[in-house]
This record gives structure tokens, C-alpha cells and sequence, in this order.
């Protein structure tokens, strides 16, 4: 009998007969996963009959008990006592928990399927005796569900449920994720997962095809452990653990990067930006590309320092948004996102969730209001993609740009007469069950300031093309550099340029002509330490 508070959730098998491979049988997947760091199996076999339902079972668990892993049975608690398996597996339309607890007894695992906070309160309710884990989804659409009744959540939504159990006092009760879980996403949702205290993350993930479907479940399972065992997602340059803390807040080495590789700066972006956004980029050393073309986006995404700016001001199809996503996540480059009205209509809400949940993002720029959409604390309606928000206390921008910083685990920068900056990259690190070692509210955070410089409010797209000058220095930075720092650069980069153009221009229409003209010079004379924004910690 297992000691059920010492089990290993880390990595999860759950089986599907319907998807083996030519070649291949239930248990001799099973096995090919036992031998490569499974943890926990369960057996889900939807289409078959009990008799054979239980002799599979049979030749599984003794599998199991070799490896010394305990065995878990979908849905039938009656198969499950017949052969004293280890526990049952239950969704939200099978038989209620507290009847599964009387047949099984306190000592056998009970696992619960939850995709609702209401059902997390259920959970709580219930008490410690009830549920031991729970399976938390689904996070990605799957073809393991033959009429899926929920939507996918996404990583934030899994957060969300943490959050749930975290409020519920629900500390017994171990997590895992699952649905459409792969190598492609494993490490990215593992690092955006965690409770907004800081305190839970899951405490392993759940797959059935990555497995299951392998013609070598073998290899299959090692990578997924190799995955989880790493502990970090080094999703671009200047992330990864070699790379030192942002200590100085005058980073020549930023910009020098930037003059010798001249990184080639990817715009999907709105029309109002496109000319000016080109500008700036060359402005600063860099190459801008303008491409919607979807087949090149791989290609694009492979050259040398190449940068995504992924500006949703002009609703491009989402199919577009979400391949140049997944084309520069893979080819570990990083991504600006401008969340442009990020919650101004109901479509642009929808599209900009769906991104986020999509994705691995370097660095998330906003105005206050799409900034405070993101995390939740505007209290009014955003009002087209101006800001609507000027006059909003600072403590509650900070506030809600760390929140932004952490949820997304980027750079979060707000925009305004003040702009805040905050880090939550944490150098790419994750792991499981006890949280992210971090906390909103605790996030390094500084202020980037040079007083009341009105006309940058009175040009359109000058927000706009601060992500393209964030995408020219983090596209440049090698991965000895920080992140963190080459958008702290950027930003005060930018707002001393705007200083010097509101100082030389004649108007609103000079001043755009002369804020490239600032770029331009701030970068190719490169001294900081000149710069008229000042930057300070808060
Ligand atoms: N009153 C101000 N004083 C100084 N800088 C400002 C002021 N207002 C805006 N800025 C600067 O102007 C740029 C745009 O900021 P804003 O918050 O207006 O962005 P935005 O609404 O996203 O812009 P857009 O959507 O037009 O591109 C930022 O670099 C910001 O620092
Ligand atoms: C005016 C405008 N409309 C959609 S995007 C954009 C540029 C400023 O964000
Ligand atoms: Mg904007």
C-alpha cells in the first residue's frame, strides 16, 4: 500500500488504447514510460469492455508495482476495488466524490477533474478526507476529448485555479495540469503557472498522446522529463540563469549591442504605425521588416538577432498573430506584444487573451489602461486605444504593471507621463509545488520620468513605436545581457528623445520628425549617463 501524501504527481501518463501506434501495445507503451521517469499512471479506457478493461488493468498494475508507481483507474471505482488498484481518477459527471471516498476508503487516491473556481470551493468544502489531487484543464485544446465540454483555460486560467485553492485553504489537495500538453509548451506553461502569492505551482502535468501516440515512448518520456527536471525556460538571450541580475540603470553595453548587431525587427502592426515604427527602427540601427506573410515567418524568425514586434492595434487575422508567435518562441527570439485596447471591445479582449495564452512574451508594453485591463483593476471600460486613464493614482499603476510582470513572467512596461517598469522574468526559472519564489508585490520595479512632456500624447502611435524601440535593444542584447535592463534602457531611451524633440520642435507635427532625429543621435553618440529621463527604483 502507498504512502498516498508521498506520491510523485511530476509526471503523469494517462492512457489511451484508440492512438497506439503499428507495432505497439497498451502495456507495452506503459512500460516504455515506467522505464523513462513516469510517475503516476492511470488507466483511461473509454471504449472498452470490462472484461478486457480488467485484465488490462491487471497487466498494468503489475507493471506498475515493479516501478513502484502507483496505479490509478479512470472512472470505475468498481474495477478499481476489484483488482485493489491505487486509486480512482474522477471527472465532474461521474460518480460523487464523497461516494467514491465510502467505497475506497481513507487510504486510496482520489482524483478530481476542475476546471471552475466554484468547483475548487466544492473541493474545499469537502476537506482534506475528500480529494487528494486534482487535474487542472483543460490548458490547451485536445483530440483526447470526443465532445470537450469546456474551453481551453490557458496557463493563466490554471493560475487562476491555484489562486482558488490557495484562497480555499485547500493545502492538501496536489495539482496537476493537463490537456494538449507537449515538449512545444511544457516549459512555457510551467514557468507561467504559479498562484499570485507565489506560493503554489502544480505539481506535475498529466499527458495521454505525447506518450501514447509515440512510436518511441521511450525517448518521448525521457524528453519530457529531461523538460520538467530543467527547471528553466531560456526562451530568449538574456534570460537564461548566465545572465547577471539588472544591477546599473545606464547600460551602455544595451546599445552598443544593438549598433554592432543591428537586429532585424519583425512589425506586425497596426497601419497608423507601420511608416513611423520603420523609421524608428532604422533610426536605431536596426532592419524593420513589415510582414503579415505567414510563410516566412519562420524563416524570418531564424535570422540572426531577429525580434518580433506583435502590435494588435489593427486586428490582424489571429491565425497570423498566433503562428508568428509560435515561430519566434521556437526559434527562441523575443517577442514585444502591444495589446493595443487591449479590452476597449469585446473582440479586441478576446483576440489579445487568446495571444497571451498562446505565447511566451519577452517584454508586454501597455498604456495605463491596457495595463491595468491586464490585470484586472481598471474600473472603468477602456475607451478606444487611448489611454482614458491619465489621471489614475501611480501606486495603482506600479501595482498593476508588477502584476502584469508577474502573471506573464515578462517585462512589463506602462506607459504615461511617468512609465513603470517592473521585472518578472525571475532569469526563466519554474518549480513545481511550492511556487515561483516571488510576489507581485515584490517584483523589481523603477520609474522612468522627465517631467510633463505633453506634445508625446498629442502623436499617434508614439506608444507604438516605444515597442518598436524595446524590440531594437532586447532584439540586440546577446546572452550575457539582461532583458530586463535592455527595456529599461529602451524606455529611457525613448522618453529622453522625446525630451529633446519637444525642446527643438515647433509643434506636433515637427515633433515626430524630431523624435527620430533624437533617437537617431542619443544612440550613435551613446552616453547614458546624458540622458534627461532619469530612472528610480521603487
Ligand atoms: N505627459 C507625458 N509626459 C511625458 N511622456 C509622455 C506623456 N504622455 C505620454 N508620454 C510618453 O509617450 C509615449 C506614449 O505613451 P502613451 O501612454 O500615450 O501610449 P499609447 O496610448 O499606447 O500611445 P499610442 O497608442 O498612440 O501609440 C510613451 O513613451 C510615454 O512615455
Ligand atoms: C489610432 C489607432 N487605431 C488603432 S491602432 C492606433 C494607433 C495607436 O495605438
Ligand atoms: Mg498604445
Amino acid at each position: 500500500m502507498f504512502d498516498k501524501s508521498k506520491v510523485d504527481y511530476s509526471l503523469y501518463l494517462v492512457t489511451d488504447s484508440t492512438m497506439l501506434p503499428p507495432g505497439t501495445t497498451l502495456v507495452s507503451q506503459v512500460h516504455a514510460a515506467l522505464q523513462n521517469g513516469v510517475t503516476l499512471v492511470q488507466l483511461r479506457e473509454k471504449e472498452t469492455d470490462t472484461k478486457v478493461f480488467v485484465q488490462q488493468a491487471l497487466q498494468v498494475q503489475k507493471l506498475c508495482r515493479e516501478f513502484n508507481v502507483p496505479l490509478i483507474i479512470n472512472d470505475r471505482v468498481d474495477v478499481a476495488l476489484a483488482i485493489e488498484a491505487d486509486g480512482v481518477h474522477v471527472g465532474q459527471g461521474d460518480m460523487p466524490i464523497p461516494m467514491v471516498r465510502q467505497l475506497l476508503g481513507p487510504d486510496k487516491i482520489i482524483g478530481w477533474s476542475v476546471g471552475y473556481e466554484h468547483e475548487v470551493q466544492q473541493l474545499a468544502d469537502m476537506g482534506p478526507q475528500a480529494v487528494d489531487y486534482v487535474g487542472l484543464g483543460m490548458v490547451f485544446p485536445t483530440n483526447t476529448k470526443k465532445n470537450p465540454k469546456k474551453t481551453p483555460m490557458g496557463p493563466r486560467g490554471v493560475s487562476k485555479l491555484l489562486d482558488a485553492l490557495q484562497n480555499t485553504k485547500a493545502t492538501w489537495c496536489r495539482t496537476v495540469a493537463i490537456g494538449g500538453l507537449h515538449p512545444n509548451n511544457i516549459p512555457r506553461v510551467l514557468y507561467q503557472m504559479c498562484s499570485e502569492d507565489g506560493k503554489r505551482s502544480v505539481d506535475g502535468i498529466s499527458v495521454v498522446s505525447d506518450i501514447m501516440a509515440s512510436p518511441q515512448a521511450g525517448e518521448a518520456t525521457r524528453r519530457l522529463r529531461n523538460l520538467i527536471d530543467a527547471e528553466c525556460y531560456s526562451f530568449v538571450d538574456g534570460v537564461g540563469t548566465n545572465v547577471e541580475a539588472c544591477t546599473s540603470t545606464v547600460d551602455e553595453a544595451c546599445i552598443e549591442s544593438t549598433k554592432l548587431n543591428s537586429p532585424l525587427i519583425h512589425h506586425i502592426t497596426n497601419k497608423v504605425h507601420q511608416n513611423f515604427g520603420a523609421n524608428v527602427a532604422l533610426a536605431l540601427g536596426s532592419s524593420p521588416i513589415m510582414s503579415e506573410v505567414e510563410p516566412e515567418f519562420v524563416e524570418l524568425s531564424q535570422v540572426p538577432h531577429a525580434t518580433l514586434l506583435l502590435n494588435t492595434g489593427s486586428v490582424a487575422p489571429l491565425e497570423t498573430l498566433s503562428s508568428a508567435v509560435r515561430a519566434y518562441n521556437t526559434a527562441q527570439r523575443p517577442i514585444v506584444l502591444d495589446p493595443v485596447g487591449f479590452s476597449a471591445t469585446s473582440t479586441r479582449l478576446e483576440l489579445n487573451s487568446y495571444l497571451l495564452a498562446q505565447g511566451q512574451f519577452a517584454c508586454i508594453k501597455g498604456n495605463a489602461g491596457e495595463i491595468l485591463s491586464l490585470a484586472d483593476m481598471n474600473l472603468g471600460k477602456m475607451r478606444g486605444v487611448d489611454s482614458g486613464d491619465a489621471g489614475s493614482d501611480i501606486s495603482i499603476i506600479v501595482a498593476a504593471t508588477r502584476l502584469v510582470a508577474f502573471r506573464y513572467r515578462c517585462v512589463a512596461v506602462c506607459t504615461g507621463k511617468i512609465d513603470v517598469v517592473a521585472n518578472g522574468l525571475n532569469l526563466g526559472k519554474f518549480k513545481l509545488s511550492n511556487g515561483c519564489a516571488m510576489v507581485p508585490s515584490q517584483l523589481p520595479a523603477y520609474k522612468v520620468e522627465c517631467g510633463d512632456i505633453a506634445v508625446m500624447e498629442k502623436i499617434t502611435a508614439s506608444g507604438c513605436s516605444l515597442g518598436t524601440t524595446i524590440a531594437c535593444l532586447v532584439g540586440g542584447i546577446t546572452d550575457q545581457q539582461n532583458v530586463f535592463s535592455a527595456v529599461l534602457t529602451a524606455v529611457r531611451l525613448y522618453k529622453s528623445a522625446g525630451y529633446a524633440a519637444a525642446s527643438a520642435c515647433e509643434g506636433s507635427g515637427s515633433f515626430q520628425v524630431k523624435l527620430i532625429d533624437a533617437l537617431d543621435s542619443l544612440l550613435t553618440k551613446n552616453q547614458p549617463s546624458l540622458w534627461k529621463a532619469t530612472v528610480s527604483s521603487i
